[in-house]
């Protein structure tokens, strides 16, 4: 019986750890080192050497904002990046963007704009940033001011994922842009999907409440 009046709160707590979901994702030419920062940021190792990516690789991420459980899906790209151009899915329903380039190679950096143009296209409201990556290889990069951010409103990070500079600073930066984002969306499209998630959430909540409270959801010859 003790067990029965546990499992009720246990239920309801569930319900309420799940929290918000938030999709982040990374942009920028090959090899400037999206992987390994999503790694540093994660699993706190890197490892040089590693493979490109080839597959898409979904990162999940559980943390707290304020009091607010929040699962983020970090998307790393599957090597397309390489075609300058990514498929739609990729886009779809983003929450906020990292756009990483690589210090030591200029092309990199210039194909910032290409990047932007077509995450805007997908995209026009989300949060996103410019990460000048590699700074550990040549520190003076640290002191040179790099207008891409200027010009677009963007926040400009200079990181390592080599030896970790600034890399949780930044990611927790852009969680909380991609929450406030998912809270108080900007985009007429993505106003509509709140409202109907939040329906949705409703919707589900009223149900388990309902079967808490041991009503039967009814099955549909009786509908
Ligand atoms: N010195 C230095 N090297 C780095 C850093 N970050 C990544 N690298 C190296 O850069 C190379 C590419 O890193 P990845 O993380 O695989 O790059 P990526 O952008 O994911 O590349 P694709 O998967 O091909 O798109 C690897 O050899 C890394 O070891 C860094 O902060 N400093
Ligand atoms: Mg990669």
């Amino acid at each position: 019986m003790a067990n029965d009046v546990g499992s009720i709160p246990d239920l309801v707590q569930k319900k309420h750890d799940v929290g918000e979901v938030v999709k982040i994702i990374c942009l920028g030419d090959s090899a400037v080192g999206k992987s390994k920062l999503m790694e540093r940021f994660l699993m706190d190792e890197y490892r040089p050497q590693q493979m490109s990516t080839y597959a898409l690789t979904l990162y999940h991420h559980q943390t707290t904002i304020g009091n607010k459980n929040v699962v983020v899906d970090f998307w790393d790209t599957a090597g397309q990046e390489r075609f300058q151009s990514m498929h739609p899915s990729y886009y779809h329903k983003a929450h906020a963007c990292i756009m990483v380039f690589d210090v030591q190679r200029k092309i990199t950096y210039k194909n910032l704009y290409n990047w932007y143009k077509e995450l805007r296209e997908y995209r026009p409201e989300i949060p996103c940033c410019v990460v000048a990556n590699k700074i550990d290889a040549d520190l003076k990069m640290a002191q040179r001011s790099f207008n891409f951010g200027k010009k677009h409103g963007l926040p400009l990070y200079y990181v390592s994922a080599a030896d970790g500079t600034n890399v949780v600073k930044m990611f927790r930066d852009m969680i909380k842009k991609a929450l406030d984002y998912k809270q108080n969306p900007r985009d007429f499209i993505d106003e509509v999907l709140q409202e109907l998630e939040n329906f949705d959430l409703e919707k589900k909540e009223e149900n388990s409440e309902a079967d808490e409270d041991g009503l039967k959801t009814e099955s549909p010859e009786f509908v």
